[in-house]
């Protein structure tokens, strides 16, 4: 029972021990992981197992939650709660002023050759009077869609979100990848038409994660470029495919994050601008978070006539790791909701001003109070 699962983990929350609920995109299984013990487990070289939750800048830790008890419960995702729809941000004209300058600031930067993309953020706090698991409980309800997940450490802190972007899905030798970028509201059910910036940004992001890779894996196919929803957003998304030596998967997620999808391309001069100019530390946003390097069964018919044992199993390791995006750090009373945008030479200050009011609602329309 789902309640049941949700009595555990509030009884963590109180008794100050980590715990971690999610939910993968489409499925209908509640996943918790409670470790026994309030210890803050750093990643060293991404060949642990757990439930990890990287940041942003991997130069400061990755924390591990232990599986010491992991319990699955069948949620029923029908059962919709209520949200604040009519919930919007207010305009704060300090802060637009201040993310417009550095937009501006990025787009000159561009036009003198530093680089050709940075994605820029900043952080909004809106005051939240509800329950931690009432708020989760509507993000798992509007956003089926999504990598929906509650996070806590005493240590740490608590943060919940609904991203739709896949850093890396593995299984075995096998892995899955994303590049997705470039954002229209959604106004209905209708693809939209893309931008010539839109499409740009999107393809920077592909080129990137397809070179970064390609010298690192086994194989490695691109599919057709799409539309997706996430929320009542669209993003362009373009799936890639391969195989790999799993003994590299720390080396993979290494090369691979963070993508031009939340920091830029050149790589290090983005993330130097951001460094520099972002008026915020970004933390856990933008970072990667899910299960690493758990243990799957695999049961394969050998086919061979005659012989009793025929099922045989193989063990294999598996990954299923989300960038953070569309999340909230919660706190007493309130909740800092991160949002960001890729600023390339096309980029309208106004417009990707707009961009971030509009992922803001993501968040917001599943807090209680204004
Ligand atoms: C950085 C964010 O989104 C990224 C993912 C999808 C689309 C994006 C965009 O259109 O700029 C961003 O690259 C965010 O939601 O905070």
């Amino acid at each position: 029972m789902v309640q049941e699962l949700f009595d555990r983990a509030t009884k963590c929350f109180k008794e100050q021990l980590p715990f971690v609920v999610y939910s993968k995109p489409n499925e209908t299984e509640l996943v918790g992981v409670f470790q026994h013990n309030d210890a803050v487990h750093k990643v060293k070289d991404f060949t642990e197992t757990g439930f990890v939750f990287a940041p942003f800048d991997l130069n400061s830790d990755a924390i591990l939650l232990k599986l010491d008890a992991v319990e699955k419960v069948r949620l029923n995702r029908s059962l919709e709660v209520a949200v604040h729809e009519d919930n919007m941000p207010k305009c704060d004209a300090i802060e637009k002023e201040g993310y417009i300058k550095l937009i501006s600031k990025a787009i000159d930067r561009i036009h003198q050759g530093d680089f050709n993309k940075v994605v820029l953020s900043r952080k909004i706090e809106v005051d939240c009077k509800d329950d931690n698991f009432k708020v989760f409980q509507r993000i798992l309800s509007v956003y089926k869609q999504a990598f929906c997940y509650f996070w806590y450490h005493p240590k740490i802190g608590t943060w919940m979100g609904a991203t739709p972007e896949i850093l890396v899905k593995s299984n075995g030798a096998q892995f899955t990848t994303m590049s997705l970028a470039g954002t229209q509201n959604s106004v209905d059910d209708n693809e939209p038409i893309w931008t010539a910036k839109e499409l740009h940004e999107q393809q920077l992001v592909t080129d990137y994660i397809f070179d970064t890779l390609k010298e690192k894996v086994n194989s490695l196919n691109s599919l057709e470029r799409g539309s997706v929803k996430a929320g009542r957003l669209w993003h362009l998304r373009t799936e890639m495919k391969g195989t790999f030596s799993p003994n590299k998967f720390g080396d993979a997620i290494k090369a691979l994050h963070p993508t031009p999808a939340v920091c830029g391309s050149p790589l290090e001069n983005a993330k130097q601008f951001i460094f520099e100019n972002e008026r915020y530390e970004r933390t856990f946003y933008t970072g990667f978070l899910g299960e690493l390097n758990t243990k799957t069964e695999l049961s394969r018919n050998r086919n061979r006539r005659n012989q009793e044992n025929s099922a045989y199993r193989s063990v294999v390791r598996s990954s299923e790791l989300y960038v953070n995006l569309r999340c909230m750090q919660m706190f007493q009373g309130k909740a800092e909701i991160y949002v960001g945008g890729g600023i390339t030479s096309d980029s309208i200050p106004e417009k990707e001003w707009e961009e971030t009011v509009l992922k803001s609602r993501t968040m917001y329309r599943v807090l209680g109070s204004k």
